[in-house]
């Protein structure tokens, strides 16, 4: 496929991603409904990639792949075998999506929230359950970070007040919710602990063995980890039925989706207890088990992935990052989500997938480990793909 035209950058990045949510939803591994969902509410697509083959239609999606097949002889283009059946059937994927008919329940009290780090995520979580009127205390390694937090979170409700969206006794009201402090200990009374600190499993698993040494009987610890083995954690624990993933999204206050991650060990109580909880802070909760990537990052990472390689075969970022919001109405380029994101924490999710599914197509792109190589890892650092 001569990559030259808006259309053939659109299908070298798009279709390997429907096959492999097609793939996804064959494997038993989420419903039809939750992929769709994760998708729309984790990442601001306009619809899921299983109504996006319905919508060019089942047959049309499968030929374009073989083609690419015929081309490329990788396993990622081969199409599914669930996407055959229903092109040859004549079906479609979303007719059987149905949805959860009775709402989860909480089955604990939840009343008072921990978070643990003061980064990107763990701020956003912070706001999230203080917006939604929990008391939540921080934890963070400095004052100076705990104090972060609390700016980030009065800068973030001063725009909405500029914007007439909320107003000063709001802002009061959720800024007193928040009780800031650099000892876990003061953890000890709360019902749920979600972390967010940084993505090694070593560091997490010395959390994980503190929280359930300070945290009260019955607390629900959480990790926002993307790409961690959250089984791993709830091992080190006394309570590893109380553990379970509850994976948010960047911006946290902003994007709409949490993936409640279960484990072989998750009780059912503590899995709808923050299904529950996920609706009552105004999320959408879709359902996955412990696996490299969850949903969202396992169909996003490698699409990101392909458009890395994409532009080291000669393709411009610009061009590829206009194209995808142009013609697929993904609300960010590849090159513009990568550097949000995070080009460490990219290249740490593509390696986890490369390992998880074997597939010599998931192998990181050279570029993604050169800007990691260099420091160039993103917004944080002031240069990633594109300079800030
Ligand atoms: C790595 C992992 O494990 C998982 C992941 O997180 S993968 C990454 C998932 N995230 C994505 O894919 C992001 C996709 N991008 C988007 O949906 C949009 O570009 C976006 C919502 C981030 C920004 O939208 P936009 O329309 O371009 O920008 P903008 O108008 O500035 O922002 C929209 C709203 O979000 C708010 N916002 C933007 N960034 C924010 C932030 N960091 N914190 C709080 N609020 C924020 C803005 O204030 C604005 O609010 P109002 O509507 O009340 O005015
Ligand atoms: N970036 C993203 O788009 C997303 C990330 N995630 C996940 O969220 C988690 C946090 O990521 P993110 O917010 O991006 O990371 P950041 O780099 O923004 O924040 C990392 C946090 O971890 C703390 N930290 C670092 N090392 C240690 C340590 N040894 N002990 C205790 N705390 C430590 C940092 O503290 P200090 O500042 O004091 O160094 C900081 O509070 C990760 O598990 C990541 O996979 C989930 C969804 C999206």
């Amino acid at each position: 496929m001569t990559v030259s035209t808006q259309g053939s950058i659109h299908d070298v990045l798009v279709l390997p991603y429907l096959n492999h949510a097609i793939r996804m939803l064959e494997s038993g591994y989420a419903s039809a409904a939750d992929i769709d969902n994760a998708m729309r509410f984790g990442c601001g697509y306009p619809q899921g990639p299983l109504a996006t083959v319905d919508e060019i239609g089942a047959s049309a999606v499968r030929d374009a792949l073989l083609a690419r097949f015929e081309e490329t002889g990788d396993n990622l283009h081969k199409p599914a075998g669930l996407l055959t059946e229903i092109a040859d059937g004549a079906g479609s994927f979303t007719a059987a999506a149905g949805d959860d008919v009775r709402p989860p329940q909480l089955r604990h009290t939840i009343e008072k929230i921990g978070v643990v780090g003061t980064g990107t995520m763990a701020s956003g979580i912070v706001q999230v359950f203080a917006q939604a009127g929990y008391d939540v205390v921080f934890v963070g390694r400095s004052p100076e970070k705990v104090d972060g937090v609390v700016a980030g979170i009065t800068r973030s409700l001063d725009k909405a007040i500029a914007k007439g969206r909320s107003d000063e006794e709001t802002k009061a009201a959720v800024l007193g919710r928040l009780t800031g402090t650099t000892s876990r200990e003061n953890l000890a009374d709360a019902d749920l602990v979600v972390e967010g600190i940084a993505e090694d499993l070593d560091i997490k698993t010395e959390l994980f063995k503190d929280l359930d040494r300070i945290t009260k009987a019955g607390a629900i610890l959480a990790t926002t980890t993307s790409s961690m083995p959250i089984t791993e954690l709830a091992k080190v624990t006394s309570r590893p039925g109380d553990v379970i993933g509850m994976h948010f999204f960047n911006p946290a206050p902003v994007m709409k989706l949490v993936e409640v991650v279960t484990t072989d060990l998750t009780s059912p109580e503590v899995d709808e207890t923050v299904r529950a909880l996920s609706a009552a802070v105004k999320k959408v909760p879709v359902s996955c088990g412990d696996r490299s990537g969850f949903i969202v990052n396992a169909l996003l990472f490698p699409y990101l992935n392909d458009a890395v390689k994409l532009h080291e075969a000669g393709v411009a970022m610009d061009e590829i990052d206009a194209t995808i919001k142009e013609t697929a109405g993904f609300p960010m380029g590849p090159f513009e989500l990568l550097d949000v994101v995070g080009n460490d924490v990219s290249l740490a999710i593509q390696s986890e997938l490369r390992n998880e599914f074997g597939e010599p197509g998931f192998d990181p792109a050279a570029l993604l480990i050169q800007k990691v190589q260099e420091g160039k890892l993103g917004r944080k650092t002031g240069e990633g793909f594109h300079t800030y």
